[in-house]
C-alpha cells in the first residue's frame, strides 16, 4: 500500500533532462519521416555536439541517453518489423558520444545507460571514471538490468538470466563498483611530488593509499584496487528506471534519480511514494532522491499554432512502431493482439513494470493495447503537454504536483525542433516561475541536489558505507 505521508522534500527547481537514444527513433515512433526531423544524422558527431550545445546553453541539467544491446525482435518473433519501422534500430553506442559533447559544453550532465547484466564491474568502473574526469564531474549512469533475449543470445548466454536474479547480480555489481570508486583510492593518494632527480623523494602515487578491494562474491571476484584515480564525483549520479517489486527495492537502495513510470498521475505517485518509503526504511535521506518521468511538449506562440503542430506530428506517428517497442520491453509478442483488446498483466522475464503499470489491479481501470501504447492525447507512452507557453508550463507544474515527481525527461518528437521550441517558449515561462535553476553549481550531482558540499553521493547513500568514504 502507498504511504499516506505527503512528500515534503521536493525542491522548487525542477529537474530538466532531454531524453533520447543514439538511433533514428526513440519514443517518437515514425517521426523520423517528418520533413523537419534530423534524427537520421545520429551517426554524425556534429549532430550530437550541436544538440549538447543547445541543451547546455539553455540550462538543461542532463542529456539522458537510453540504450539497448540487441535487436528488437519480440513482435512477430523477428527483427524485421523493427528494422522496417526504424524502431530503435539501427543503433550506436551512446558512451562513445560523451567526450565530444563534453568538450563543447560547460555544465550539461550526461546520463548514459549501461547494463549490469552484460558489463563487468571492473571495466565499467574505469569507463565511467574516465568520463567523469573528462566531463569534470558531469557523468550519470542509468543502471539497467536489461530485458531483451536478443542481448543474452548474442552476448554468450543461452537465455536471459531470470528477472529477479538479474537484480540480485546488479546489487552485487553495485557493491563492487562502489568499493572501486569509493574505497580503493584515498583522496590524497596522488602526490605528484616532482622533486629533482637524485633527491629520492619523488613520488607520483603513494602506494600505501591505494587499497585492494578483496571482493569475492557470488557473481564477481575483483581482488585489486581500481585502476583509475578518483574522479570529481567518484560515483557517477545513479539513475534507474525499473519498477517491478525487485526494481523498486533496487531503486530504493541505489538510485539518486529515478525514472518512474505509471499509467497516470495517481499510478506514478504510488510508485514514487513506494520507492521513497522503501528508501527511508533503508536509512536514506529522502532529499537525496529525485523522481522524473518522460514528457513530450508541443508548444506554439498561440494555442491554435500548437494544436496545428500537434495535428501535423500525429499524422506522422507510427502506432505499430509503438507496439513493436512495447513488445520488446515487455517480452510479450503483441503482433496478433487486436488493438482494442485489454492489456492484462503476465509475468515475463523482460520488464515487468512496463506491463504492470496498465494492470487494472494497479491503475484502477483497464487499458486497451491502443490506449496503453498510443494514447490519443500523447506521443507513445510519454505524457504530452500541448498549448502556448503558459498553458504548457501550467500543465507541467500540475503534473509535477499530481505525480509528486521532481522533473521531466523531455523526449523529442522532432529533433531539434522539440528542444528549440521548448527553449524558446516554455523555458522563459518556467524561469519566470522560479522553476529552473539559475546557474550550474558544479558537478551534475550538485546541480541536481543543490546544497551538497561536494560532488560525491550523500552520506546516506550505500556507496558511503565503507572505510575511506
Ligand atoms: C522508463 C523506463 C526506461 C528504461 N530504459 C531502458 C534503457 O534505456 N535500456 C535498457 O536496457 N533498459 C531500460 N529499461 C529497463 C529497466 O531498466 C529494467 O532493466 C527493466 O525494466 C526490468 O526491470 P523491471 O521489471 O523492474 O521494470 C527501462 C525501463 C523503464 C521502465
Amino acid at each position: 500500500m502507498t504511504s499516506p505521508t505527503p512528500n515534503t522534500s521536493r525542491d522548487r527547481y525542477m529537474v530538466l533532462n532531454a531524453f533520447t537514444m543514439a538511433t533514428v527513433s526513440h519514443l517518437n515512433y515514425g517521426l523520423w519521416r517528418h520533413p523537419a526531423d534530423q534524427t537520421h544524422r545520429y551517426k554524425d558527431v556534429d549532430y550530437w555536439v550541436d544538440l549538447a550545445k543547445l541543451l547546455d546553453r539553455e540550462g538543461f541539467d542532463c542529456l539522458f541517453i537510453a540504450d539497448a544491446l540487441g535487436q528488437i525482435d519480440v513482435y512477430g518473433n523477428s527483427p524485421a518489423p523493427a528494422l522496417k519501422h526504424g524502431i530503435q534500430s539501427p543503433l550506436i553506442d551512446p558512451l562513445m558520444l560523451v567526450s565530444a559533447m563534453a568538450a563543447a559544453t560547460k555544465s550539461l550532465g550526461f546520463g548514459i545507460t549501461l547494463s549490469t547484466t552484460y558489463e563487468h564491474p571492473y571495466q565499467l568502473a574505469r569507463k565511467l571514471t574516465t568520463l567523469d574526469h573528462l566531463t569534470k564531474g558531469r557523468m550519470g549512469w542509468n543502471v539497467v538490468t536489461s530485458q531483451q533475449e536478443s542481448a543474452a543470445r548474442n552476448l554468450g548466454l543461452e537465455r536471459q538470466i531470470p528477472h529477479d536474479e538479474r537484480y540480485e547480480r546488479a546489487d552485487e555489481f553495485m557493491d563492487v563498483v562502489y568499493k572501486l570508486w569509493m574505497n580503493s583510492w584515498e583522496n590524497d593518494a596522488v602526490i605528484r611530488d616532482q622533486s629533482p632527480a637524485g633527491s629520492g623523494n619523488w613520488v607520483y602515487t603513494d602506494p600505501g593509499k591505494v587499497h585492494p578491494i578483496h571482493h569475492d562474491g557470488k557473481y564477481f571476484r575483483v581482488p585489486d584496487a581500481h585502476v583509475s584515480e578518483p574522479s570529481p564525483q567518484r560515483v557517477p549520479v545513479i539513475l534507474q528506471a525499473g519498477a517491478s517489486a525487485r526494481g523498486i527495492d533496487f531503486a530504493a537502495r541505489h538510485a539518486e534519480v529515478i525514472f518512474v513510470v505509471g499509467a497516470d498521475a495517481a499510478g506514478t505517485k504510488a510508485n514514487v511514494r513506494k520507492i521513497r518509503e522503501e528508501a527511508e526504511k533503508l536509512g536514506r535521506d529522502p532529499a537525496s532522491l529525485k523522481f522524473i518521468s518522460a514528457a513530450a511538449v508541443v508548444v506554439g506562440e498561440t494555442e491554435a499554432e500548437a494544436l496545428e503542430k500537434f495535428r501535423d506530428y500525429k499524422t506522422w506517428y507510427d502506432p505499430i512502431g509503438s507496439i513493436i517497442h512495447y513488445s520488446s520491453m515487455t517480452g510479450v509478442d503483441f503482433s496478433q493482439t487486436p488493438t482494442d483488446n485489454v492489456v492484462t498483466y503476465r509475468q515475463t522475464e523482460a520488464s515487468q513494470s512496463v506491463l504492470s503499470q496498465f494492470d487494472p489491479a494497479k491503475s484502477g481501470r483497464s487499458w486497451t493495447l491502443a490506449e496503453a501504447t498510443s494514447p490519443k492525447e500523447g506521443f507513445g507512452r510519454a505524457r504530452t503537454f500541448v498549448g502556448d507557453a503558459k498553458a504548457v508550463a501550467d500543465q507541467i507544474e500540475s503534473w509535477l504536483e499530481a505525480s509528486e515527481t521532481d522533473g521531466i525527461n523531455l523526449i523529442q518528437i522532432v529533433n531539434p525542433d522539440s528542444y528549440l521550441d521548448f527553449a524558446r517558449l516554455v523555458l522563459p515561462e518556467l524561469r519566470s516561475r522560479g522553476r529552473i535553476r539559475p546557474q550550474a553549481a558544479g558537478t551534475l550531482r550538485q546541480n541536481l541536489f543543490p546544497g551538497l558540499a561536494s560532488g560525491i553521493p550523500a552520506t546516506s547513500h550505500p556507496s558511503r558505507c565503507c572505510p575511506n568514504s
